[in-house]
């Protein structure tokens, strides 16, 4: 049968998104690796499903999978992609649009210049609901990689997050940190793992090694758990540009309890169909 799909990117980290509100077809976990690999497929950071809501107050559900095959719970990168997907589709008439995922209910919002704004929701920051393996919520915990000790952060924005503050993103270990913090044991569902140079309260910089993906050019998600960990430790202030390596992010945090804001554009990159 052919899948019919739209490329799309938000800065960089890019996406196949697939309207199964329209179009009905299974995709188990080896067919996503195949249809993500960069040389034997169509290439992607991640897998977006448009899918009618189950819950009635909702417009969508969003289904997000990693170029592993593994079904996660947000991408906030995928999320603004998603907006633009939907309204260019026609599937919504609306500018303002609320979406089910498995991380939680997020809204999105298409502004006239063509970027858009996603409400993430309230970051959770109990080790429990992470998950990360701690007895008490601090702003940073000591975390043992190979023989050596770290000051990391842990957030979950739906989906888990550690941020380590380092001097120069140009010079961090992002491969090597990265994967094995990743796969850290006080990380039960394995974490995306940012590393952040704060310039001053109002900018930073950021790489992120993203699970089930290595990293990417960008991560929506991560710069918002980037801004969460920065502010927590009194280095950060409400609004912040972060600066990822495929463009930079408009994140908004007032502080604990309060939803982060993501602000940033997203790019359709061609339509197309592939025989599964
Ligand atoms: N690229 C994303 C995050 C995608 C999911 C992530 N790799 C995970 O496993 O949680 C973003 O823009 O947020």
């Amino acid at each position: 049968m052919l899948l019919h799909f739209t490329k799309m990117h938000g800065l960089g980290n890019d996406f196949m998104v697939v309207d199964m509100v329209t179009q009905s077809v299974r995709l188990p976990p080896d067919k996503i690796r195949r249809l993500a690999d960069r040389r034997f497929g169509v290439g992607f950071d991640q897998l977006l499903i448009v899918e009618p809501p189950t819950d009635p107050d909702m417009d969508f559900r969003y289904r997000i999978f990693n170029a592993d095959g593994s079904e996660v719970e947000q991408c906030g990168n995928g999320a603004r992609c998603f907006a633009k997907f939907v309204r260019d589709k026609r599937l919504i008439g609306r500018d303002t649009i609320q979406v089910q995922t498995a991380g939680g209910n997020i809204e999105l919002t298409l502004h006239a210049n063509g970027e858009v704004s996603v409400d993430m929701g309230v970051p959770r920051l109990q080790p429990g609901d992470i998950p990360f393996k701690a007895h008490e919520q601090r702003s940073t915990y000591d975390l043992r990689i190979d023989g050596e000790e770290f000051e990391v952060s842990a957030v979950s924005m739906g989906n888990p997050h550690a941020v380590m503050q380092v001097d120069d993103v140009n010079r961090a270990p992002v491969e090597r940190l990265g994967s094995l913090m990743e796969k850290h044991n006080r990380f039960p569902r394995r974490c995306n793992v940012g590393f952040m140079q704060v310039l001053d309260q109002a900018e930073i910089n950021l790489r992120v090694f993203e699970r089930g993906v290595g990293e990417t050019l960008a991560c929506g998600t991560g710069a918002c758990a980037a801004v969460v960990a920065g502010r927590l430790q009194g280095l950060l202030g409400d609004e912040v540009r972060v600066n990822l390596p495929g463009g930079t992010l408009n994140i908004h945090w007032s502080g604990e309890g309060h939803s982060v804001i993501m602000t940033g554009t997203a790019t359709r990159v061609f339509e197309g169909q592939t025989r599964l």
